[in-house]
């Protein structure tokens, strides 16, 4: 009895240990479940009925590539062993060093794989994996299949020319509606096509874009031309999408401000010299605040643009845009709503570049300049706050520029809804949540040069932005229709008269009442918590109540980084070249008779004594603190407008 169950077991395990090797070297797993409809020669494609739980990527591989790769792995214990047998301390010495060794090459592998496939990792979870879940109910395939193993989409699956491929079941038991809708929804496809192959053992799907915006807008282009000669005064042209239709926003109709985010080298600085290049042409005048001093070198020295790099200047240009605004509303209140809406004064473009960065500089300077009782958040970022939401009738719009990084300040609901349109390229998926939580889920950013979305009334549009080159929009910027009305800026708000302050009509505009005078208490939140989110901008704490409730005067009577035309003669002298030498502190006579004759930025005269030519002091000073070093290498001599006879002096 006992030899015959000994006989049995014996003859079990034997069974066993050969039924081992038979997986093992045909590589099926181990446990004898097939999983998968792999062969010893062919990959796998899909789970087979009724597998239930995980199944990892091996059970996809053909079975030769599984045999090798036990072998290789039984080998290498095989021969550990071996060694350890005949030599044991060289062995173990060889496993010390080596192992070290091969731990380290092992970690800083691992650690450029994950780096280098970061975005693999991010196509997987955030699209590739919800198109899986989506797909299993209309495709009827088994949830445990590798999405993987039959969803082929490319990492930049967005692009022009990309070709997504989705294998089907054999059976073809699907909708194909079903089906195409889904990968339309979950991979937030526009304008895409679908070829279904159905015939022989494996049946797929391929995707492909077919009503794409074109791959490129240019404003030589003579027919692109005609359209921005077209589009009207206060909606100039962003871009074409797919059937070349016109992408453009209506200041006045739709949207007062402009919010562009993009990631570095997406074309921020291009879609604002596209859209403040058509403003000015047709009398806009401009304010470029550009904390990095040289992206908008198509604008210097056009007319009616005022250059602010040096951060006294952006500041007090802020204060002043700020009080302009005010003077509007009280303009716009006397003028009713029948007026021509230009009575308030010409547009006013700001190019506002780098907001984060510009508002911790202005945060810098203002602890730095303000004295004891000043408000404790800095004029001009209050300013801006009010400038956002005064809204179109006055006629001030705000181009801001934001990284990505700065989405999630001004992706509050607050900031968001002064920006009806929204310009985003190359971003990442966080911050259009942030910034465009409507339109859900969001369209896969596209590395194409110039294309962008535009997000207009809740709708996202693919555009390719229109390119000007600095030499087109300076031109076309300086072609201007005709002389604007010249607009003088000064640093407070006039003081409304009694009967425009009584008169104001909160139902007829609501742009109307977003003023300081006149406000109430709904709005006095929405702009301190405007406030709050510029300020966090520039990584200041804003605490309600820390806004002095008279910041506009205080904002009046800030140290003036230039003086009002009328300043005090004493304070502001008129002064020859000579003269200012001595008076300006980094520049010496021939520097400043170069940047006469070569820098478009240079102030222009304000009198004569003789034949000398007289500059104000102060906008002499200014000059020097927004000059561009090695001026004379960089400014092309046809842009050069004519000056006065330099032998003068
Ligand atoms: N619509 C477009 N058509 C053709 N080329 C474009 C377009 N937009 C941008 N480019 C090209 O892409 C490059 C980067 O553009 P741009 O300088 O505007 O990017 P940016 O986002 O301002 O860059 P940065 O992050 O460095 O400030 C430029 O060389 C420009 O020529």
């Amino acid at each position: 009895m006992g030899r015959s169950e000994f006989d049995r077991q014996l003859e079990e395990g034997v069974e066993a240990f050969l039924m081992g090797v038979g997986r093992l070297l045909s590589g099926r797993d181990m446990d004898g479940q097939r999983r998968t409809d792999a062969t010893f020669f062919k990959g796998g494609r899909r789970v087979l009925d009724g597998v239930e739980g995980r199944v990892g990527p091996w059970s996809y591989r053909p079975g030769w590539q599984r045999a090798a790769a036990r072998l290789t792995t039984l080998g290498g214990l095989g021969a550990g062993g071996w060694l350890y047998w005949t030599d044991p301390e060289q062995t173990l010495t060889a496993l010390e060093y080596g192992g070290a060794g091969a731990g380290g090459l092992l970690v800083s592998g691992a650690a450029v794989h994950a780096v280098r496939n970061r975005g693999q990792r991010e196509l997987m979870r955030e699209w590739v994996e919800p198109l899986h879940q989506a797909l299993v109910g209309p495709l009827g395939i088994p949830e445990a299949t590798r999405p993987r193993s039959y969803l082929h989409v490319p990492l930049n699956f967005s692009d022009d020319d990309a070709e997504i491929r989705i294998d089907l079941p054999v059976a073809l038991k699907f909708k194909e509606t079903e089906v195409a809708e889904m990968i339309v929804k979950k991979l937030a496809l526009q304008g895409v096509s679908f070829s279904w192959k159905y015939d022989g053992r494996n049946p797929y799907v391929t995707v492909k874009k077919v009503h794409r915006p074109p791959s490129k807008v240019v404003f030589s282009d003579p027919k692109v031309k005609e359209l921005v000669k077209k589009v009207p005064e206060s909606a100039p042209l962003i871009g074409l999408e797919r059937g070349q239709k016109i992408v453009s926003v209506d200041l006045d109709a739709e949207s007062p401000h402009v919010l562009v985010s993009a990631g570095t080298g997406g074309g921020k600085s291009v879609i604002l010299r596209t859209i403040a290049s058509q403003l000015i042409h047709h009398g806009a005048h401009g304010y470029i605040l550009d904390f990095k001093r040289v992206s908008h070198m198509w604008a210097r020295g056009v007319k009616n643009v005022e250059y602010c790099r040096d951060i006294a200047d952006i500041h007090d240009a802020l204060v002043r845009l700020g009080a302009e605004g005010q003077r509007r509303i009280h303009v716009a209140e006397k003028l009713g709503d029948d007026a021509d809406p230009s009575e308030v004064g010409p547009r006013i473009v700001i190019l506002l570049e780098e907001i984060n960065a510009t508002m911790k500089q202005l945060t810098r300077y203002w602890e730095k300049i303000k004295e004891k009782g000043d408000p404790k958040i800095s004029p001009a970022v209050d300013a801006l706050a009010e400038i956002l939401f005064m809204g179109r009738a006055v006629r001030l719009h705000v181009l801001l520029v934001a990284q990505s990084a700065t989405a999630r300040a001004l992706g509050g609901p607050e900031m968001r809804e002064n920006f009806a349109t929204r310009i985003l390229a190359r971003y990442t998926q966080n911050a259009w949540k942030m910034l465009v939580p409507e339109v859900q889920p969001a369209p896969k950013s596209t590395r194409h040069i110039g294309r962008a979305q535009v997000v207009l009334g809740g709708m996202a549009h693919e555009t390719q932005v229109m390119f000007m080159s600095d030499a087109e929009a300076r031109a076309w910027a300086m072609a201007g229709s005709g002389p604007a009305p010249s607009v003088t800026l000064t640093k407070s708000a006039p003081v409304a008269a009694d009967d425009s302050v009584t008169q104001l009509n909160s139902d007829t505009d609501e742009s109307l009442h977003l003023g300081k005078q006149g406000v109430d208490d709904t709005d006095q939140t929405v702009h301190g918590r405007a406030v709050q989110a510029l300020a966090s901008v520039a990584g200041d704490r804003y605490e309600e109540g820390d806004a002095d409730e008279d910041s506009d005067d205080e904002a009046a009577q800030l140290p003036a980084g230039d003086e009002q035309p009328g300043a005090d003669e004493d304070t502001d002298p008129l002064v020859g070249l000579r003269e200012a030498e001595d008076l300006l502190s980094d520049v010496d006579l021939t520097a400043l008779r170069n940047a006469r004759a070569r820098d478009p930025e240079f102030p222009a005269p304000a009198d004569k004594r003789g034949r000398e030519s007289l500059y104000r002091l102060s906008d002499l000073q200014r000059w020097e603190r927004n000059r561009l070093s090695s001026e004379s290498d960089e400014v092309d001599e046809d842009d050069v407008s004519e000056q006065e006879d330099v032998s003068v002096l």
